[in-house]
This record gives structure tokens, C-alpha cells and sequence, in this order.
């Protein structure tokens, strides 16, 4: 690897990049294709959250960071309610494919899942997962149809953004209905200002191009989304203790903003699909 920003390190069983250029720190876990976390060096203020007792290891899904939800959303897999949660991607181990630090302010690397065959998924595809980490994170996740025949997938970007504390933060740019998963899928109408105080599971039936996380006055993170048709917000609150790999008060400290197609998106032979989040 002769790209001087990136190093491999081996740690329990795992592989995981760390990534250092002029203008940021990145960590990735090659278990799962999963960033960890985002510390641009500006201010050196982490904009992920990673659970203190996240499973490091490839025994389950990381909790935290951005965990790659694929070929389908939660369980909503259709056929089968036995299938894992999220789909297939976060449990794959994954490869550098390229990687390269041009003027050193910026590094671009694409990694390659193992497979993407599984129990559940009956098409065959290539996926891709582009990054770029300079002094804002970009995150593609590539779906190539490489069947002779069309199919359906829903994908999303799980981020788990890091907040100073949930009861200070407010999310700026969603309008309209969200779906309340907590509510067996009732539509609601959105908060203003949009501020959470408890459980919250929402699938946002809009597709902002930008939204804006608030504490105390301040906007502290900008993401950008493309080629989603929705947003989730997630935030487990007290029940993240029921959670094994979550601490009791983890939720206060953050908050899922999650690019995401969950009404399905028809790919034709040899199409692709870009699914793109920005963290500013
Ligand atoms: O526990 P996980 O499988 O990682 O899922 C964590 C959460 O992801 C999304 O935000 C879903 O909308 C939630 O229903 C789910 O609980």
C-alpha cells in the first residue's frame, strides 16, 4: 500500500484503517466496511459516535459509527422476519480495493465487501463503498446490478452522529410526515422545532438534500444526502440499557441520522445506485 496516509492495524481478529491526512483522522474497521469515527482536525471534535462497549471482534454488527444497512431496512426484509436485522453488509469483511492521498488534504479509498451472496438475497450485484475523508466525510455506497434480470433493494447510511447531550439537540431541515416505527408505521407530522425527548424510530417520507444538527444555537454538523428517498431518526433513549452492546446512558450522547431508500429502488440490468452522505 503505498498511499502514506493510510496504515492497517490488526486487533482482535479484525482489521482496521486509520487514516490521517492535513485535515482529518478517520478510523475504519474492515469487519462490516464501517467507519468508526471522523475527527477533522480543525477542531479534533469526533463527528460520529461509537458505543464504549461496541464488539469489536466480528462477533455482531458494530454499534455505533456508520453501520451499511443492505439489500434491505431494519427487518423489513419482505419474505422472511429471521433474516438479520439491516441486511448483510455490516457482517462482511471488506478489502481495499484502491487507495490514494493526492495532495495529502484528502484521501479517496474504495473498499470491496467479500460477498455480496447471502441467505435473503437472490440476485447477484456488485457493491462498492467510495470515501472520501479531507476536511468533510463522504460516503458512497455503489450498488451495480450485475444480474439479467431486474430487482428491488432498499439501503441506508447509519450514522450515529455525536451529540454533546440529546436533550440540547435539535434537527434543522426535516418537514412533513414521518412514518412512526414505534407506533406500528403511523404517519405523524413532523416536530417544529424538531427536538427529541424519548424513544424516537422515525422513517421521514422526504428526501432534503441537506439538514442541519443544532446544540445550544450553534450548528455543529451539516449532512448532505443524495439519491435517498428518505431519513430515519433514531435514538434507542432508556431503552439502549436492553441494549448488550450500548451503555444505559449512551443515548444522550447520540443521535441517528441515516440516509436511506426504504421504499425500495428498482435496478435494471446493468444499472447502478449511489447512495451519498456528507458529514460537515
Ligand atoms: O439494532 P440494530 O439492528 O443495529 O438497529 C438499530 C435501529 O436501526 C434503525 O434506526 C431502525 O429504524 C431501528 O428500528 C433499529 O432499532
Amino acid at each position: 500500500m503505498s498511499d502514506p496516509s493510510l496504515r492497517v492495524v490488526e486487533r482482535d481478529n479484525n482489521q482496521f484503517l486509520i487514516i490521517e491526512n492535513k485535515s482529518a483522522i478517520c478510523r475504519i474497521s474492515l469487519f462490516g466496511g464501517h467507519v468508526l469515527s471522523f475527527i477533522p482536525k480543525a477542531d479534533n471534535r469526533d463527528r460520529l459516535w461509537l458505543s464504549p462497549v461496541a464488539i469489536l471482534n466480528g462477533e455482531r454488527a458494530i454499534r455505533g459509527g456508520i453501520p451499511l444497512c443492505w439489500p434491505w431496512f431494519g427487518n423489513d426484509h419482505g419474505s422472511s422476519k429471521d433474516l438479520p436485522s439491516h441486511g448483510i453488509l455490516r457482517t462482511q469483511k471488506w478489502t481495499i480495493e484502491s487507495s490514494d492521498s493526492d495532495d495529502g488534504r484528502s484521501t479517496s479509498l474504495t473498499l470491496v465487501p467479500d460477498t455480496t451472496q447471502g441467505q435473503g438475497v437472490a440476485f447477484s450485484s456488485e457493491v462498492k463503498l467510495h470515501l472520501v475523508i479531507g476536511e468533510q466525510l463522504t460516503v458512497t455506497l455503489e450498488t451495480i446490478n450485475t444480474s439479467s434480470h431486474a430487482f428491488d433493494f432498499n439501503c441506508a447510511l447509519h450514522s450515529y452522529l455525536a451529540v454533546q447531550d440529546i436533550h440540547e439537540a435539535q434537527i434543522q431541515g426535516l418537514t412533513g410526515e414521518y412514518k412512526d416505527k414505534l407506533d406500528k408505521g403511523e404517519v405523524k407530522q413532523t416536530p417544529s422545532p424538531y427536538t427529541l425527548s424519548g424513544q424516537t424510530d422515525r422513517i421521514h417520507q422526504e428526501s432534503p438534500a441537506e439538514l442541519h444538527i443544532i446544540e445550544k444555537g450553534q450548528q455543529v454538523i451539516t449532512i448532505q444526502s443524495a439519491n435517498h428517498d428518505s431519513i430515519v431518526v433514531w435514538n434507542p433513549w432508556q431503552s439502549a440499557a436492553s441494549i448488550t452492546d450500548m451503555d444505559a446512558f449512551g443515548y444522550k450522547h447520540m443521535l441517528c441520522v441515516e440516509t436511506a431508500v426504504t421504499n425500495g429502488i428498482t435496478l435494471e440490468p446493468g444499472e447502478t445506485h449511489r447512495l451519498v452522505q456528507t458529514i460537515i
